[in-house]
């Protein structure tokens, strides 16, 4: 291989930084040379973490990403002349709890961002519904749905079915048209619901998914700002330690690994002799499809719940423990599409921000996707805002299978079928075709393959924590956490969402610096010195 970061010079300048309040011992005590800790992905979880572990003063940090961009899932596309986000668009939680939101507003970011605008509802029949209605119906829907059961073993569609129902029963009215559209409402909120969780059927999906959850605060729409996050989290990071193109295809994690001789070839186990001052020997080497070979101390990996599905069998030599990729095999990795439609000219009121599309002739029970319909699925769009900086652009959203389909289509093919549905519902015939069309294709990136996880019924949360728990090695009984697990997905407090993917990388390097604090006592050099 042609990069060796594991060769950092001895007595690098590793500090000991104040961790909750407590002092570490100064590292650079601790050990002959750095810990070297190669990131797995530079999404939002491996490069917070990389950027922790530097802050806290760990050097031989390296990041390597498989694609040829940054950031992950929240990422940046151009359309027409503006830069649109293909990923997060929306901060969920706007207090300061939220490091996301801290970041953000920090940079002062969001005092660029403008008034939501109004709601608009519009019926299959080809007409507006009223607002006000509509609203109100839509915040019981949202009652309903937003329940947070805790051991309740039911899936959200049966509590979404059985809870609406009583609703309808109850509407004093007798008036069958209302009820109708009463059901409509109820059923758009449950396939809202399908797009927050990036499910296909409201059934596959837990009712005690959020028993854990932390609830951050209300959702702010920074739609094209999100992806500035990505620069911040690599200000002073040293851009040499972050290698695109460089997809990880074997984490060997158990082993002893030196730099001589060469070809990284494994070594017998550690002996006390005196060569063992002169060849360092690494647990971990990281192998790279394009050839490289890293050798590490620890390996955090942040890739996706999708990309672990996909890999998990392949990717670590020793395979996985069994409950570990029975806890991978358990989990539900979703998706979603965007497509943001741009015209010439808005057909919309200026001041909408959001366009609602209510089939009169749903029901909250039978909220699922279907392909054969898949249009049905595309029922919420909102505006670019503000019109100044955006110019036209719409983002119709949709959930599960109907996302991995429209993945799948031609521009043209989308084009030709929003513009007939747009017609069916404003009850126009002048809709104009969008005069561009961006469709996001997170399933089929192959770096991701979907959007987030979520929890199917009979799986608890707490699996989310055996995801992240690391991998102890036998090679060197004195040596631990070889691999570390960080990203959305190992976070059932705050799967699914960015500052759950930050929180992660953080927690990992977190982990890192309590091991060696814990192993490192300032009287103990010695030992010490033979244990890295
Ligand atoms: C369309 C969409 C909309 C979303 N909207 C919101 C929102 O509004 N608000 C919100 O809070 N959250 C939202 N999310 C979720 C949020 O974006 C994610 O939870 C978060 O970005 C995940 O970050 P991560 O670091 O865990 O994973 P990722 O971003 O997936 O990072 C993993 C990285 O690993 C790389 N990688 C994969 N395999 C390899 C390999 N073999 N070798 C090296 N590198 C590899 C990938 O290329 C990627 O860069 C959205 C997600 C999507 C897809």
């Amino acid at each position: 291989t042609d990069f060796t970061p594991h060769l950092l010079p001895a007595g690098s300048d590793l500090f000991d930084p104040a961790v909750d309040g407590q002092h570490l011992a100064p590292l650079q005590n601790m050990a002959h040379r750095n810990p070297s800790i190669v990131v797995v992905g530079a999404g939002v979880a491996g490069l917070a973490a990389a950027k922790k572990l530097k802050e806290y003063g760990f050097n031989d940090v390296t990041v390597l990403e498989a694609s040829e961009k940054l950031g992950g899932r929240v990422a940046s596309a151009t359309q027409g002349h503006v830069c649109v986000d293909t990923g997060a668009q929306y901060i969920h939680g706007t207090s300061e709890k939220n490091p996301v939101y801290c970041l953000l507003k920090k940079s002062g970011l969001l005092n660029q961002i403008p008034e939501m605008g109004e709601e608009a509802f519009y019926s299959n029949k080809g007409h507006k519904v009223d607002a006000n209605f509509a609203r109100r119906a839509y915040e019981a829907g949202e009652g309903i749905i937003r329940y947070r059961g805790s051991n309740t073993g039911k899936s959200l569609g049966e509590h979404y079915a059985e809870k609406t129902q009583d609703v309808i029963d109850h509407l004093q009215d007798n008036d069958n048209h209302l009820k109708t559209r009463m059901q409509g409402i109820l059923a758009l909120v449950g396939k809202d619901m399908l797009i927050d969780v990036g499910a296909s059927d409201l059934h596959r999906i837990s009712l005690d998914s959020w028993q854990y959850y932390i609830n951050m605060g209300d959702s702010l729409n920074v739609a094209g700002l999100m992806f500035q996050l990505v620069d911040m989290l690599l200000e002073d990071f040293p851009k040499d330690r972050l290698l695109l193109k460089r997809e990880v295809s074997k984490i060997k994690w158990d082993g002893s690994f030196s730099v001589a001789p060469p070809h990284n070839e494994p070594l017998p186990a550690p002996t006390e002799s005196a060569s063992e001052e002169k060849i360092h020997q690494y647990p971990v080497c990281i192998v790279c499809e394009n050839g490289d070979e890293i050798l590490a101390d620890h390996v955090i990996v942040t890739i996706s719940l999708g990309c672990l599905k996909a890999q998990a069998s392949s990717l670590f030599i020793p395979s996985l423990p069994t409950e570990k990729i029975e806890v991978i095999d358990k989990l539900c990795f979703g998706n979603i599409a965007k497509i943001f439609l741009e015209y010439e000219e808005a057909f919309w009121e200026n001041d909408v921000g959001s366009i609602s599309l209510i089939y009169e002739d749903d029901t909250p029970a039978s909220v699922s996707t279907n392909k054969m319909q898949w249009l049905k699925n595309v029922q919420s769009f909102s505006v670019l805002r503000p019109k100044e900086r955006f110019g036209n652009i719409l983002i119709g959203w949709c959930p599960g299978d109907i996302a991995d389909l429209v993945e799948t289509m031609t521009d043209d093919e989308l084009s030709t079928a929003m513009t007939e549905h747009l017609k069916m519902f404003f009850g126009r015939s002048d809709i104009p075709r969008p005069k561009s069309i961006l469709c996001t294709k997170w399933r089929s990136n192959n770096f991701i393959k979907g959007s987030y996880a979520f929890l199917p019924v009979g799986v608890d949360g707490q699996v989310m924590d055996t995801l992240a728990q690391p991998l102890v090695g036998s090679w060197h009984p004195d040596q631990d956490l070889q691999v570390l697990f960080a990203g959305e997905a190992t976070m059932k407090t705050l799967y699914g969402t960015v500052q759950g993917a930050l929180l992660s990388g953080h927690r990992e390097a977190d982990r890192l610096v309590a091991h060696y604090k814990k192993t490192v006592a300032p009287t103990s050099t010695t030992s010490l010195d033979k244990q890295v």
